[in-house]
């Protein structure tokens, strides 16, 4: 990490919305336009994020300029694909991590437990898209036009949360527009009677951000030092945002991956698209040094996705999160 970050502090306002009780305020929503406001309205939506990130983990984001027409053809899109008949998904079935694209049913995966999904890569889009599905016929496009989009804002937010750490964003701008984004695009049935009530386990997603679009509510989160879940609420036109485990190491422990699973809905069936940001595959995410000395020593070890995809299947079954196997043991 180059040593070109400065620390900043800025003065705060955020609309809340109310939620069941917790041992924490309710989950902030933050209107992202405030970012492209004078530079005072701008320090003022830095700090809201910046505090959002350390006190819970994650927040929604309204008026971040993705249309509601997008958003509803990405999901439109995913939906029809999990229509199709068998054959045309089973054309991308795998359990194999390093391909391309791949869809998956139910509990192969380890961590899964009555979903299908598929997941893909998508920047730069024009590097991955040809391996995307034909059927349904629009889903390169509305698929496409999406991931553009919440690519867009994905560095908006990294861009705002990188100077709410104190750091110079510039430094990362470049890696972060060749960096990884992996859309995971889950299928979930209505909850049955008898059924088991999980979607999908407990886990951390191991970019930096999330972005998350849910059809229905069943997104479940549990901020660091929490003993309870918390249903994330389904705001028209917002997007839910969270930390993984490479901004927990970035921000040297300043920030958590946030802990969260699926449940099914008991009255629809539900579809998400998780777009998950992080560097590329072998650059290396380590505590900034701006955010390290001798009161805060490192925490963390350095590594990449590609570190997160071998340690992936010998730990799935386990429930073991990337980011503990990266703590430095300093007893
Ligand atoms: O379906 C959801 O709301 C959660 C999906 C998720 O956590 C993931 O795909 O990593
Ligand atoms: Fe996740």
């Amino acid at each position: 990490m180059p040593d070109c970050y400065l620390r900043g502090s800025m003065a705060s306002q955020v609309v809340q919305l109310r939620q069941p009780s917790s041992s924490r305020p309710p989950l902030p929503v933050i209107n992202l336009g405030r970012l492209s406001k004078d530079p005072a309205t701008r320090a003022l939506a830095i700090q809201d994020i910046a505090r959002a990130c350390r006190e819970q983990g994650c927040f929604q984001v309204v008026n971040h300029g993705v249309s509601k027409s997008v958003m509803k053809g990405a999901l439109e899109a995913a939906s029809e694909f999990f229509e199709l008949s068998p054959e045309h998904k089973e054309l991308f079935a795998s359990t194999d991590i390093r391909r391309p694209i791949r869809y998956d049913t139910s509990s192969r995966d380890g961590i899964s437990k009555a979903r299908s999904f598929l997941k893909h890569y998508a920047n730069p889009l024009e590097d991955w898209v040809q391996y995307w599905p034909m059927h349904p016929p629009s889903y390169r496009q509305k698929m496409g036009e999406y991931a553009v989009e919440i690519q867009r804002v994905s560095m908006q937010l990294m861009d705002a949360i990188l100077q709410g750490l104190g750091l110079r964003p510039l430094c990362m701008q470049e890696k972060l527009e060749k960096g990884v984004q992996f859309l995971a695009l889950n299928n979930y049935p209505q909850l049955s009677h008898r059924g088991d009530k999980i979607g999908l386990a407990s886990h951390s997603d191991y970019g930096f951000l999330t972005i998350l679009l849910q059809s229905s509510p069943g997104l479940e989160v549990m901020p660091h030092g929490d003993d309870a879940w918390k249903s994330v609420p389904v705001i028209p036109g917002a997007l839910h945002v969270h930390i993984g485990d490479h901004l927990e190491v970035l921000s040297n422990g300043q920030f958590k991956s946030l802990v969260h699973r699926a449940v099914l809905n008991p009255d629809e069936a539900r579809i998400s698209i998780a777009s998950i940001h992080g560097l590329a595959k072998d650059e290396k995410v380590c505590c900034a040094d701006e955010l390290v000395d001798e009161e805060n020593p490192e925490m963390y070890r350095e590594s990449s996705f590609q570190d997160f995809l071998d340690f992936l299947p010998s730990n799935i079954n386990n429930y073991k999160r990337f980011v503990e196997s990266l703590k430095i043991n300093r007893a």
